[in-house]
């Protein structure tokens, strides 16, 4: 087992990364602080690992909420399943909640310890590979908004991370592929080497090979946790992780939540992004091409979705949460490995970006 730490002073907490970790009691009961524990999971997790984390928590009294699966039912409606769950089984303050699945999981469970009797304990129990190396980390919880992703939620940081790489096993391919583009992301905008070290260890990754799995997800959540705790509320840094995100959340508004993945609207996105920085003059073509070919190579996609026109970009994207001031504020690299954060841009790159979709 590997461990992590997320260093926020007295909230810190460890990123647990291993075989087994979700029989390992030991892991968790440092992180609960009362009898109850709520576990929240879908309905395509739950018959895979509830049972399992059931029996590690049998010390506890253990309510269970199981959600429709999917990036479709992160909202209100969702939400207050949980709480009405939590006050039906007279979970108190100590309660701990568990978030046992994928990235919306975590959201939704994170957003809901955020609110539930003003803020209760929360541990993260990522089951996805894109959960596991980035939306387990860094307290970002919410749900959707019919006008964009993640417009309601709150900063709230989990009491632990306990990331289970044989969860992965039952994780359906194009679940993968959306896992990589963020790990891709990291090489992008923080460490050139893994970029390289991700490009030639592409076809083992995607075959789930024990090792290289366990060695992307550790060295994207060390990235993960020096961005959060360097800017925890994104003030600043934090917005990095943001790469491809302005144009992928764009995506996966216009085509409906769940329509496109969050990870293939991100691949999408990051070549956007690329494009608009090689357009600058910030990236050769070269690179421009070898980074697109990695995202090509994780089997995500590299261009938009067919029907979407550039005026639906520019639309959704005024919303983006980056916007200051009514500026459009975009993650670019500047080159591979070194990303950032501007408005400072001349706008003709953008114009030529959006002009060549669908083309
Ligand atoms: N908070 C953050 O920092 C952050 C970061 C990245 C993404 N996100 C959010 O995360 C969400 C995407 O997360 P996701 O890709 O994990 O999607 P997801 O939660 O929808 O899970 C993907 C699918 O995999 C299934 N699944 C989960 N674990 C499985 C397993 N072990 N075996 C088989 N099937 C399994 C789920 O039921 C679902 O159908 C988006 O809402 C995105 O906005 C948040
Ligand atoms: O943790 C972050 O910060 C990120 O931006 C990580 C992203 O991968 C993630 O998709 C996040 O939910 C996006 O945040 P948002 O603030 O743009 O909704
Ligand atoms: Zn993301």
């Amino acid at each position: 087992m590997q461990q992590l730490t997320v260093d926020l002073g007295d909230r810190s907490y460890p990123i647990h990364i291993g075989s087994g970790l979700l029989d390992q009691a030991e892991l968790l009961k440092p992180h609960i602080a009362g009898r109850q524990v709520c576990v929240v999971t879908d309905d395509t997790v739950a018959p895979l690992y509830l049972e399992r984390l059931r029996r590690t928590l049998s010390d506890y009294s253990l309510l269970s909420v199981v959600l429709p699966t999917g990036e479709a039912f992160k909202n209100w409606a969702t939400l207050q399943q949980i709480f009405d769950a939590l006050l039906g089984a007279r979970h108190d303050r100590r309660t701990t909640l568990i978030a046992l699945g994928g990235g919306v999981i975590g959201d939704m469970t994170g957003f809901a310890a955020a609110c539930y009797q003003r803020g209760v304990d929360f541990i993260q129990i990522p089951t996805t590979l894109l959960s596991q190396v980035d939306s387990s980390v860094g307290g970002k919880t919410g749900i959707n908004h019919p006008a964009g992703k993640n417009m309601i939620g709150a900063f709230y940081q989990p009491r632990a991370v306990l990331i289970d790489t044989d969860t992965l096993a039952t994780l359906p391919a194009r679940e993968v592929s959306a896992g990589l583009a963020e790990i891709i992301k990291y090489g992008l905008i923080r460490d050139r080497e893994f970029l390289q070290w991700l490009e030639d260890n592409m076809a083992g990754l995607r075959a789930l090979d024990p090792e290289l799995i366990t060695r992307a997800i550790h060295r994207s959540c060390a990235i993960k946790a020096e961005v959060v705790a360097a800017d925890e509320r994104e003030g600043g840094v934090r917005a990095i992780l943001n790469l491809g995100h302005t144009f992928g959340h764009a995506i996966e508004a216009h085509q409906g939540y769940g329509s496109w993945l969050h990870g293939e609207a991100v691949g999408a996105g990051m070549v956007m992004a690329l494009d608009m920085s090689a357009e600058l003059g910030w990236l050769t073509d070269q690179d421009r091409q070898r980074a697109r070919n990695i995202i090509a190579a994780a089997g995500l996609p590299i261009t938009p979705p067919p029907g979407m026109r550039a005026e639906d970009f520019r639309r959704l994207m005024s919303v983006d949460k980056k916007v200051l001031d009514g500026q459009l504020r975009l993650v670019l690299l500047q080159q591979l490995g070194q990303a950032v954060v501007t408005g400072a841009f001349d706008g003709s790159a953008l114009d030529t970006v959006l002009a060549g979709i669908g083309q």
